[in-house]
């Protein structure tokens, strides 16, 4: 406990942050309201609720949100150590799927795109969107209900001139860069406690002001506070402001189409790791954390804070810019990237795989026959990855597959680009109608989705949502085969295909040029290892599990509905009876 005074400004958080957790942790119910008299959360809780009554509107985001009490985490504690600052620790043994945390944002901010979104629901809103009548801010309806558009917040808009201006574009890309501050401000301005809480929180002040960042805060917040707005702000509070949003706000999906960022004071407790423990949602009004591995007492929780389809650099750079740190996870110090091999890419000379350079050396290095290659030749060939990536085909799937193979011959089966163009062709083909995909993309989201599962076990393994979104897609795609299968022989349940004597079309095979949606021949050859409709149903089972918490849940029960009545069809009812006497006979 000693060594966390040494620290000033950790420390004086440190205690703030443990005496508000405190608080929660001694309410475990997580329906009771009721917290110890005179507690932390308890006081403020009653100043919001006063405020509630009393002004009604004029800060309306911090209105129930404020409302911050987490509630029951025995499951964790805050400490500290120089290099990581403050972490969560699990104070007991957690089990994977288990929910750790359930807390309520302090505040939700919009993102900061160039995209208008409704200052008061937080909906992107595309070009058509009308006007506030008063401040002409966007707004997806003028009677819209959401509540972040508050009274103080509206007045001040109206000086930017929105109504007026003859460059609307520019006027909105100024005003999500300003909104995001400018509501924290009124937040300790309706709420002065909440200040101590919000500035507990990790700024990086320091190292922000030697870079780029400072100067865009100084232009883009502080100046236009100041000249848009007509306020009188402090600019180091702005960009300390600015600094603790940007190192701790969770990018959110508030519901399926509403987006913003939201602070939550002790899930930003959760340091990073490429290789996490937990995993976080956003649902019903609460960030959730569940386990996804076995956690052990002791054991700090890590949540990632980037993309587990990045290679090792990419993450890094990311982390290193917008987080402030160097990761040194096991990920990340592993130049094969736990045997993934994500940024390795295949020797010319062997069978082998050549790995990036290690902070100790510049070269790439074969792991079978040693051969060693100037970094130069080996990120031209992924520069070259990158820039087809970027550039796929879109609504062409068959000449994105065309890509993807030539990719995998350069890159390797698993390189982190080859892996995110997978996903890609995955998600170009699933999100079409599936009356209109062919048979054989159905296939190749079923080969795709098989190879990128076992990807995932090695980056993001246990209980996860990238495992959760892939197994859903392969799901959608199989019994949308199996529907094709029975519609084409109904009689015996598509046996008859089996029986046939088409041609076997693998996936791997290359584009389809016909767009023959009911190819038999592709069903002759997936007939053979269809799933039963059960085994479906036993994999959605999982999925629902697995995206208990994730916007896509509607769509989880929904196939399970269809799945439950393919299976009262006549076809697979005949089936099942045969099969039960045969099971009998045997
Ligand atoms: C959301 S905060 C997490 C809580 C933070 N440790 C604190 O004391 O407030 C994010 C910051 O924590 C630190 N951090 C998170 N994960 C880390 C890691 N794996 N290694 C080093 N620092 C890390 C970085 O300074 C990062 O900007």
């Amino acid at each position: 406990m000693e060594k966390v005074y040494m620290n000033r400004e950790m420390g004086d958080g440190l205690l703030l942050l443990r005496t508000y957790m405190d608080t929660i942790q001694s309410t475990k119910d997580p329906d009771t309201k009721s917290q110890p008299e005179n507690s932390f959360a308890e006081r403020l809780l009653q100043e919001h609720r006063c405020k509630k009554h009393s002004e009604v509107q004029s800060s309306d985001f911090a209105v129930d949100n404020y409302d911050a009490a987490v509630r029951g985490h025995d499951a964790v504690e805050i400490q500290w150590s120089p290099p990581y600052g403050r972490y969560l620790v699990a104070a007991r043994d957690i089990d994977a799927g288990e929910v750790i945390l359930r807390e309520k944002p302090l505040l939700i901010v919009p993102r900061i795109n160039s995209e208008p979104t409704c200052l008061a629901c937080m909906k992107p809103l595309g070009k058509d969107w009308e006007g506030c009548n008063l401040c002409g801010g966007p707004l997806c309806s003028p009677h819209c209900a959401g509540t972040y558009h508050g009274k103080k917040e509206c007045i001040l808009i109206c000086r930017i001139g929105i109504k007026n201006s003859q460059n609307i574009e520019s006027c909105i890309k100024q005003l999500n860069i300003l909104l995001g501050p400018l509501r924290v401000l009124l937040m300790f301005q309706e709420s002065p406690e909440t200040t101590e809480l919000f500035f507990a929180l990790q700024s990086h002040e320091k190292e922000r002001r030697k870079m780029h960042i400072s100067r865009f805060v100084e232009e883009h917040v502080v100046r236009a506070m100041e000249t848009l707005l007509g306020l009188e702000v402090d600019s180091g509070v702005v960009h300390r402001v600015c600094g603790v949003l940007d190192t701790n706000a969770f990018e959110l999906s508030l519901d399926q189409c509403r987006q913003g960022r939201a602070i939550f004071i002790l899930s930003s407790m959760m340091n990073h790791s490429c290789l996490s423990n937990a995993q976080r949602w956003y649902s019903e009004g609460n960030m959730v954390v569940r386990a996804s591995v076995d956690i052990s007492k002791g054991t700090p929780l890590f949540i990632s804070y980037t993309q587990s389809l990045w290679g090792t650099r990419a993450r890094r750079a990311h982390l290193s810019v917008s987080k402030m740190f160097l990761c040194k996870c096991k990920r990340c110090l592993d130049s094969t990237e736990l045997g993934s091999h994500m940024s390795s890419i295949p020797c010319r000379e062997c069978q082998g795989l050549v790995v990036p350079p290690d902070d100790s050396c510049s070269y790439w290095t074969c792991t079978l026959c040693g051969k060693r290659i100037d970094a130069n030749a080996t990120e031209s060939l992924v520069r070259a990855g990158a820039i087809a990536m970027n550039h796929l085909p879109k609504d062409d799937t068959a000449g994105a597959t065309l890509i993807l193979e030539h990719l995998k011959r350069q890159l390797g089966d698993n390189h982190y680009i080859v892996a995110q163009i997978k996903y890609a062709v995955v998600q170009a083909i699933i999100n079409r109608p599936l009356k209109d995909v062919t048979s054989r993309d159905l296939t190749r989201v079923v080969t795709l989705t098989k190879e990128l599962i076992t990807l995932a076990t090695i980056i993001e393994p246990g209980i996860t949502r990238f495992r959760g979104l892939l197994l859903l897609e392969q799901t959608r795609a199989w019994s949308e085969i199996l529907q094709r299968c029975l519609e084409a022989a109904p009689a015996d349940g598509g046996r008859s295909l089996v029986a046939g004597e088409g041609r076997c079309v693998d996936a791997d095979e290359g584009p389809n040029t016909s767009d023959d949606i009911n190819h038999n021949d592709e069903l002759v050859h997936h007939s053979n290892n269809i799933p039963s409709v059960q085994m479906l149903l036993s994999q959605v089972a999982e999925c629902e599990y697995l995206l208990q918490y994730d916007p896509r849940l509607p769509e989880v029960t929904q196939l399970a509905h269809n799945l439950r009545l393919l299976l009262k069809s006549p076809a697979v009812v005949q089936q099942n009876l045969e099969g039960a006497a045969s099971k009998r006979q045997g």
